[in-house]
């Protein structure tokens, strides 16, 4: 089964006047994981696919949504997998891609044939799935945390002391402009991507998970002079539009994963905003 839904991008004026529920129906991601489905959110900044799968008992497919007119959805796409569940196999073009907790799977345009499964149906696997547009094809790839590109920053005295995993970025492999990572926050650390920063360049999407039973996180989005909240529960995503900050503070520590793609591959083409220049 194959959710499918789109989102419109507007601009940072329609932004303003939203109520507190026209900004999470707007932005918001609330549901991607539901038995034997694949759930999209299809976003028209840079045309981004946020998604998850999550086989039980069965094979999952990865269905072709009309939506792409495409022959199948890789054929002028990339897609990046992050598994957040129990283990599982991701089976691309026959070649079986073993899949532990928090390893990243890359698969380049022109992939046919895309299969979801999980190794127990009483503990799934939950492959959390970013796709955008692609115009030329680079390998298939599984990347484990070994793999992966590690910065720390932060300090548990500005309670921000975290972790950042690249995993799908142009310093581990090859992608067109899909980048991926992981920022896992240690314990008493609360708040992620502050200082925060926009990057014109591109649009990003969060998506929160090990947010613990009864805990939240408040994302804050929008121009540095123009915030606004949104609350989030555990396994819930969030988009970024290019003109908004994206920045949140847990009422615990938790892990992220973020998605980006655009006009560039540098991870660090961030404009950075004085936290005492927030509004
Ligand atoms: O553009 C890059 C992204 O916003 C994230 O990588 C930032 C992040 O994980 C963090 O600071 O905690
Ligand atoms: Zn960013």
């Amino acid at each position: 089964m194959t959710q499918f839904s789109k989102r419109h991008a507007c601009s940072p004026d329609e932004m303003r006047g939203m109520t507190t529920q026209s900004l999470r129906e707007h932005f918001l991601i609330e549901t991607l994981f539901l038995p034997d489905a694949c759930c999209w959110t299809l976003s028209f900044y840079d045309r981004y696919l946020t998604g998850g799968a999550m086989p039980t008992s069965q094979p999952l497919p990865l269905d072709n949504p009309a939506d792409l007119r495409a022959s199948y959805f890789l054929e002028r796409r990339e897609l990046g997998i992050i598994n957040v569940g129990g283990a599982g196999q991701v089976i691309a073009d026959g070649v079986t891609y073993p899949m532990a907790y928090k390893e990243a799977l890359y698969l380049g345009r022109g992939t046919q044939s895309v299969v979801f499964q999980s190794d127990d149906a009483a503990t799934p696997a939950r492959f959390y799935l970013n796709s955008t547009p692609a115009h030329a094809t680079y390998p298939n790839r599984l990347v484990t945390r070994a793999d992966a590109e590690v910065v720390e920053l932060g300090s548990p005295a500005t309670a921000n002391h975290r972790t950042i995993n690249k995993l799908l970025v142009n310093s581990v492999l090859p992608t067109c402009q899909l980048q991926m990572g992981m920022t896992e926050l240690k314990s008493g650390s609360v708040w992620n991507t502050m200082p925060a920063h926009t990057h014109d360049r591109r649009m990003e999407v969060y998506f929160y998970f090990e947010v613990p039973e009864g805990q939240a996180v408040c994302h804050f989005m929008g121009e540095p002079q123009e915030t606004r909240p949104i609350w989030m529960q555990n396994q819930q995503a969030v988009i970024s539009p290019y003109w908004s900050i994206h920045a949140g503070a847990g009422t615990s520590n938790y892990t992220f994963i973020w998605g980006m793609a655009g006009e560039n591959l540098d991870y660090g083409d961030m404009d950075f905003c004085a936290i005492t220049d927030l509004r």
